[in-house]
């Protein structure tokens, strides 16, 4: 008798290989499947120490099959098996056959179900078949020697049971009617049922078919040390023999198990000849004995995959709880496990790509911060100058102006605060404070800022605070330093910044250098007027056409303009000026000229530099008496593509009104226009 070793159903890595090993479609291990050593090599042996009896290595996988003759009619090869075991007792020599042979499958039959019905020392005896593939050649031999008269007395005491009778001679008939002690033994036949080896109807059926396992405790199994290898070897055969898991069955129970082939609870242990009347009530548990009762050969076959059986376990839930999980615990548990595992590892997954969505985010708040840090560098550091300095001459311009910026006429009058121009500011802040705490803080003081600006505008007698003002002026001269602000808008602010008296910090002045118009005062010294230009101080500052200016010419329409002058000094003995004319509706940008305004020293007389947009370029000169000045073309000189007609003479006034008013007034004559009045328009001062 060779030993046999238990499938590792608890080592699924082991258990893989022995199942690919055995090749056996549809079927699936139980805890009573075990196969024969002669599948094992020798070092897949170990010698106990006490006694040298042959152990199957934890480690060892079955490598030794004839697959070859797998393909052979099972049918014929059962029945041939079937006559030989009739006849002839196998040995423990004999070599275990290939296909069903070699893995014995130890569940209980019908016959087995009546031997068990006698009582636990019945079902115990059953259960010896559990403890087989522990024991050793010799071991075995001698118990079935030892036991053999003993079994035989049992199991023709249980041939002799009424009602259980007819099965057993049934049965010794079909499979082993005159073996060796196995036929007279009811259930060394029945111990290994022909559904060990067969699907089941339905995945149900299977389900209960692992069940059955659950009379046969380790604890009977142990008490049980042997299990005749003619069991095993008359196992194999009926595996192949019978295709269904209800085939086994006799009488009624076969057919009610044929008549619905998608009821496994007709082979409930609990309830075998209920049918479909099977419920969960009727699965509460039972005695073991009851249990092993209700095997059915199909039931105790249990052929179902894992995968089925977990199906089946997870779609009975109540089925495996009222049968205490029995036989499904582990199964259970490692289905569990690896739903589980699975659960976590997505878990984890999850978790990885948010850690790298957070670091990317923390990166983008980095650089914003880092943004942030360079305009506060590069700005605020002269705002902060600005604002410290309330008493200031230039802070209190600014903030003047800032109250300028509150009504929104003046708004477009100043040509620099404009509504689309604030409203780009607040995109720019809105789109820097995405991701930082501290910027958002900018961006959403900024918009309450201009949420106010906003409402004083439509509401002009509406006028906030200074500090309000002055915070404005502060993210206003923020974003027109800043370099993402558009050339238009910084260019603009700086004009408003020379025709003021300003001492801009170093940094700013360094900065100048990169502006696209530079009027910067080189000097940190508010420069001194230069005496030379005395006569005409009452030009200096920033003018805003109040109201707006009106043109005309012969050959014209009249219209409207508004225009936004600057005149300053820098210490030099000549004034800078630029006069810049918008739309009044559009405010597009229109006439536009700059220049110098220079007076011969000790004279009144004064010459007019000018440049113009228009590709002209003029001198005009004459005398300033008190505060107004006129002046009439001396030299003018245009580009070789300017517009005609052109003009040929050009006369202005300037004159500063008794209300503090600029005034001044142009004429022209063109080529085919004698001298007439083009312009006239007054300013308001807006810086001092
Ligand atoms: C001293 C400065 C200026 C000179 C020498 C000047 C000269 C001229 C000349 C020669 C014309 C053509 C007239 C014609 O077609 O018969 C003209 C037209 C016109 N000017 Fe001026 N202009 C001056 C300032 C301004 C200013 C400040 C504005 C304000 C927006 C202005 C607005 C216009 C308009 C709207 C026209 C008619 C459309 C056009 O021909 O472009 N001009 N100007």
């Amino acid at each position: 008798m060779s030993s046999a070793g238990r499938f590792p159903l608890k080592d699924s890595k082991r258990l893989i290989q022995w199942l690919k090993a055995v090749q056996r479609d549809n079927w699936t291990p139980t805890k009573y499947s075990f196969l024969c050593s002669e599948h094992f090599t020798k070092d897949s042996f170990s010698r106990r120490l006490e006694d040298q009896h042959r152990l199957l290595k934890p480690t060892a996988v079955p490598t030794i099959f004839q697959l070859a003759e797998k393909k052979r009619d099972n049918l014929d090869y059962v029945r041939s098996r079937r006559k030989i075991a009739s006849q002839v007792p196998l040995h423990d020599e004999e070599a275990p056959r290939e296909g069903g042979c070699e893995v014995a499958q130890r569940s209980p039959s019908p016959e087995q179900d009546l031997m068990v019905m006698q009582g636990t020392d019945e079902m115990d005896e059953v259960t010896l078949q559990a403890e087989i593939g522990a024991m050793s050649e010799e071991e075995e031999h001698l118990h079935g020697q030892l036991e053999g008269p003993r079994r035989r007395t049992f199991g023709d005491s249980l041939v002799a049971k009424p009602g259980a009778q007819k099965k057993s001679s049934r049965s010794s008939v079909e499979d082993c009617p005159t073996g060796a002690w196995t036929g007279s033994w009811v259930a060394d036949r029945s111990g290994i049922s022909v559904d060990d080896f067969t699907p089941p109807a339905s995945g149900a059926c299977k389900f209960i078919g692992s069940l059955h396992s659950y009379s046969f405790s380790s604890k009977h199994t142990r008490e049980r040390p042997s299990f005749p290898k003619e069991q095993l070897e008359r196992k194999r055969p009926k595996r192949d023999v019978e295709p269904s898991c209800s085939s086994n069955l006799t009488g009624h129970d076969k057919t009610v198990a044929e008549d619905s082939p998608t009821s496994s609870l007709t082979a409930t242990p609990q309830k075998p000849s209920q049918g479909l009347s099977a419920s969960p009530a009727d699965l509460t548990p039972q005695p073991a004995a009851e249990a092993v009762v209700g095997q059915k050969g199909d039931t105790d076959a249990n052929p179902m995959s894992i995968n089925e059986v977990i199906m089946s376990a997870s779609g009975a839930c109540k089925l495996i709880d009222s049968l205490h999980s029995y036989c499904f615990s582990s199964r259970q548990s490692k289905s569990q496990v690896c739903c589980l595992r699975e659960q976590v590892e997505k878990k984890n997954g999850e978790l990885k790509l948010l850690r790298q969505r957070i670091s990317r985010s923390d990166s983008q708040v980095r650089k914003l911060k880092e943004k942030l840090d360079e305009l506060k560098r590069i700005s605020i550091p002269y705002l902060n100058s600005l604002l410290s300095q309330d008493c200031g001459q230039y802070s209190r311009g600014l903030c003047v102006q800032a109250g300028f910026t509150l009504s929104k006429q003046r708004l477009f009058e100043l040509g620099v605060i404009q509504m689309e121009q604030l409203l780009d500011v607040v995109t720019d802040f809105t789109w820097v404070s995405q991701g930082s705490r501290g910027l958002n803080d900018v961006g959403s003081s900024f918009m309450k800022m201009y949420n106010l600006v906003v409402q004083s505008a439509s509401a002009s007698s509406v006028r906030p605070r200074a500090a309000l003002r002055a915070d404005l002026l502060a993210m206003t001269v923020l974003y027109a330093l800043s370099p993402s602000a558009p050339w238009r808008w910084r260019r603009a602010f700086l004009m408003h910044l020379q025709g003021v008296s300003c001492s801009p910090s170093a940094e700013l002045q360094s900065r100048s250098s990169n502006l696209p118009f530079s009027s910067f005062p080189l000097s940190t010294e508010t420069p001194q007027l230069n005496p030379v230009m005395e006569p005409l101080s009452w030009m200096l500052g920033t003018w805003l056409s109040d109201p707006p200016g009106d043109g005309t010419f012969p050959t014209m329409k009249p219209f409207q303009y508004l225009e936004e002058v600057h005149i300053s000094h820098v210490g030099q003995p000549m004034l800078n000026f630029s006069f810049n004319a918008f739309h009044p509706d559009t405010r597009k940008p229109m006439h536009r000229e700059c220049g110098f305004i220079r007076l011969k020293p000790d004279t009144n007389k004064v010459a007019f530099i000018s440049a113009q947009n228009t590709g002209l370029v003029e001198v005009e000169e004459g005398e300033v008496n008190g505060q107004e000045l006129s002046i009439a073309s001396h030299s003018i000189a245009r580009i070789s593509f300017a517009k005609k007609p052109h003009v040929e003479q050009i006369t202005r006034k300037f004159r500063l009104n008794s209300d503090g008013k600029l005034e001044q007034t142009v004429s022209m004559a063109t080529t085919t226009q004698p001298m007439t009045q083009h312009l006239h328009i007054t300013y308001k001062k807006v810086t001092p």
